[in-house]
């Protein structure tokens, strides 16, 4: 049988496969993410790809790449992005999607609205109907995450505060909190997303609508579909 390590591994093959030589490029965060870069490390050892840049969205993935041999760049120092590759938590019918399960969604959202093409690496169990059944993160400031927090609670958005592995708030990357709202599902994407964007000391939220160009979905049946916007 086929593990999801092993569909992840398949999609982020493929996904290795889709780079073109001299690109400036966008590589994402997570464990499908890892499996790609890998595999592009792979292929740049056999043939140079000489990509013009590559900005990613992780120390962790950062570290990987320079593991990798590639050199890695900031996104303030790169114009624009040919392709961006990122795996996610759910894709739904729409080719919408939640992103933040490791909390990396601000910067990841950041890359990809800087770039021509998004590309989604998935396996199977990523994809849903409708979004809510995965947690919705929103990094806040801290400054006012309390008031924040009262007022999804009073919106009935169920909020909970991430907590990292000591059983404090998770703090990200730049220093703020994450706080997972749970609606399932999520009635109208696009009207939370608006109303989370209006919110004063609301730093980025995980909804990525309308965003993704093609999503590589690795199948328990070994097939890897494409779906396109
Ligand atoms: O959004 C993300 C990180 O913020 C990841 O892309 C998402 O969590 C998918 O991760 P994985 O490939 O490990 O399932």
């Amino acid at each position: 049988m086929t593990t999801q390590d092993e569909l992840k591994q398949q999609a982020a093959q493929q996904a290795a496969d889709m780079v073109e030589p001299g690109m400036a490029l966008g590589v994402g965060t997570g464990s499908t993410v890892a499996f790609f870069i890998d595999a592009l490390g792979d292929r740049n050892r056999q043939t140079p790809l000489n990509l013009k840049a590559i900005v990613t969205t992780s120390n962790r993935s950062k570290q990987q790449l320079e593991q990798n041999g590639f050199v890695v760049n900031e996104l303030a120092d790169v114009d624009q992005l040919d392709l961006t590759i990122d795996g996610a938590d759910r894709v739904d019918d729409d080719l919408n999607g939640i992103k933040g399960g490791g909390a990396a969604h601000t910067l990841e959202k950041n890359v990809a609205v800087n770039s021509k093409k998004n590309l989604w690496i998935v396996d199977e169990s990523k994809l849903c109907h409708r979004l809510g059944d995965f947690p919705l993160p929103v990094e806040v400031l801290p400054v006012s995450a309390k008031q924040n927090f009262a007022k999804f609670e009073q919106a009935g958005l169920q909020p909970a505060y991430r907590l990292n592995e000591q059983g404090e708030r998770l703090t990200t990357h730049y220093g703020n909190w994450i706080i997972d709202l749970h609606v399932d599902p999520l009635p109208v994407p696009d009207g939370l997303a608006a109303y989370l964007d209006a919110t004063v000391g609301v730093v980025e939220h995980g909804l990525f609508l309308h965003l993704v160009d093609t999503v590589l979905i690795a199948h328990a049946d070994g097939t890897i579909e494409r779906r396109n916007r």
